[in-house]
């Protein structure tokens, strides 16, 4: 039966008609008691979620078709290892990933965490090896830069980390700069290797699978630099003192060369976008310390303690996903902007993408069924307050409904020495608080939030309002918060798939183009097969072999 016949979703259908299609949110937000209902607190980050379109009542009836779905029935599953991935037929675990040592959950009868505290025993060395400067390049030289070569899961959360946690990269340690290097074309190993020294320059592989093209070709680029500058020394020797490999394919490493000792394993439990906690996340334990990875994991594993024992009236990745849903299919708003009003989370609209798209951009439901209700909205965003320079427009004065996610800490600045410098930076953070608050209430109110009215305006200054959003704000930016704010979000991305009841941990719809690409790369070296492609398709490759001809 699909979600949409139940009880619960037909209640908040005619919720919605009767009580919810005309109603504007400058009346909602004035209905009595609103925030103490609609915002909840846990592991350092606020939810206040009473600049959504709902009432308690539609919050009521979100609860009841959680219930429908046995949301606490899936927690649990995701929590002890139950088979949530079903069209792989494996568990995703990442939550044990951030289980303290002391813990334990089996798996199979095998013990993961002790397996898993084993592998960040191993990370550590690696890291305090290269910190100390212990680590040497084939010339003897200590490594000065490191550079992640991944894609998606192995890419965009250890680069969103290490962004936005570099103020506590350690000073006391011997200093490595880390870079990130992912697209198939090259184009950020032709910009980095030419800046930095081959003698003391350390690539990591990070591949879950070991089988990414655009990760091995980068791969295969960086030792061909490295070759040809380190003239003298083995293929073998170089692999050796320049290659680490992070991967669940410990044979596909060796096969490649990447040396037993320089090996760092994880689990086909972990899925890519949710692995940054795991080995994947060894760049961000190079940039910041073990000790703040560890912080890391905390934070997480505190957000997932919540997440498991929680209420789920006083959830918060629950209380945000059933928001999430309320728009996507009720209110019908299919977009959603993640709008940060803080410099150094730069890259998180890019990895939430990935989580939130990845996991529930699906139409079949664990049944193999079609769905016949929308999933996944389109995820998108960019720093707050550069936005409002740029897109903002729209999402006051468009014809598209958006829902926006606000994230914003509380406190900035305080690790700023010098005191001249810090007190301007301080009022500049208040500056982005007040950017953020007024954005999103004005996204609310429309002309209401203009004093004394707006009604006289000519048309194009008018302003609809009614557009939904949450605000997160996080009491500082610290390891800590960080962890738990992924992990918030990667929750509410299990909420909604169980809602929707597709398989979160999957990601079929990125194969077929993986396959085609090979073929359509065969056909432009080899000029074999082109007429059997569409005319689109054999057109623009003529016009490339045209133009590559006359050069
Ligand atoms: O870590 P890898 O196996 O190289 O995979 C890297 C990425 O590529 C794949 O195509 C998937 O879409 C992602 O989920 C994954 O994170």
């Amino acid at each position: 039966m699909s979600i949409r016949e139940t009880r619960a979703w037909q209640a908040l259908e005619t919720h919605y008609h009767q009580e919810m299609k005309d109603v504007h949110l400058r009346e909602l937000i004035n209905e009595e008691g609103r925030f103490d209902i609609f915002a909840q607190r846990a592991a350092g980050i606020m939810l206040d979620m009473s600049k959504q379109r709902m009432r308690p009542s539609t919050l009521d009836g979100l609860m009841a078709l959680a219930e429908e779905r046995n949301m606490s029935g899936a927690i649990e599953q995701l929590f002890s290892g139950g088979q949530v991935n079903v069209t792989e037929g494996r568990p995703a675990l990442h939550t044990a990933l951030r289980l303290p040592e002391s813990s334990e959950l089996h798996v199979n009868e095998q013990d993961v965490v002790s397996d898993v505290h084993a592998t960040l025993g191993r990370m550590e060395v690696l890291v305090s090896r290269v910190h100390a400067g212990q680590w040497r390049g084939a010339t003897g030289k200590p490594i000065t830069d490191v550079i992640n070569l991944g894609v998606g899961g192995s890419d965009l959360g250890p680069l969103m980390v290490s962004q936005s946690l570099d103020a506590f990269a350690p000073d006391d340690v011997h200093h490595v700069n880390v870079h990130f290097a992912s697209t198939i074309d090259g184009s950020q190993l032709a910009d980095l290797l030419p800046d930095v020294n081959p003698e003391t320059t350390l690539f990591i592989l990070s591949s879950k699978s070991f089988g990414t093209i655009d990760t091995l070709s980068n791969a295969e680029t960086a030792m061909e630099w490295l070759k040809f500058w380190l003239k003298g020394c083995s293929e073998g020797f170089i692999k050796h003192q320049h290659f680490i490999g992070v991967s669940t394919k410990p044979e596909k490493m060796s096969e490649w060369g990447i040396h037993a000792d320089n090996q760092l394993l994880f689990w086909d439990w972990v899925g890519g976008r949710y692995s940054l906690w795991s080995g994947i996340g060894l760049p961000i334990a190079l940039h910041i310390g073990m000790d703040n990875f560890r912080r890391l994991l905390a934070g997480a594993h505190e957000m997932d303690e919540h997440f498991r024992t929680a209420p789920l009236k006083e959830n918060l990745p629950v209380l945000f996903g059933l928001a999430g849903i309320w728009n996507v299919n009720f209110l019908n708003i299919r977009s959603l902007a993640v709008l940060p009003y803080d410099g150094r989370l730069k890259h998180m609209p890019g990895y939430f993408q990935q989580l939130e798209m990845e996991s529930n951009g699906k139409s079949v439901t664990s049944d193999n069924q079609p769905v016949d209700y929308s999933t996944c909205p389109v995820i998108w965003g960019e720093i707050g307050p550069n936005g409002q320079h740029a897109f903002y427009q729209l999402l006051h004065q468009g014809t598209q409904p958006v829902a926006c996610d606000f994230i914003v800490p509380i406190e900035r600045y305080d690790y700023i020495e010098d005191e001249g410098l810090r007190r301007d930076l301080k009022a500049q953070h208040r500056l982005s608080l007040s950017n953020c608050f007024a954005q999103s209430r004005v996204l609310m109110l429309g002309d209401d939030a203009v004093e004394g009215g707006n009604a006289d305006a000519p048309p194009y200054k008018r302003y609809r309002g009614n557009q939904p959003s949450s605000t997160l704000l996080i009491e500082q930016l610290t390891p800590e918060t960080l962890g738990a704010l992924i992990a918030l979000y990667e929750h509410k991305v299990f909420v909604q798939g169980t809602i929707w009841d597709v398989d979160s941990f999957d990601q079929w719809g990125v194969e077929l183009g993986k396959e085609i690409a090979n073929a359509t790369e065969e056909i432009i070296r080899t000029g074999k097969g082109v007429e059997s492609l569409d005319t689109s398709s054999r057109h623009l490759i003529e016009t490339v072999w045209q133009q590559t001809r006359e050069h």
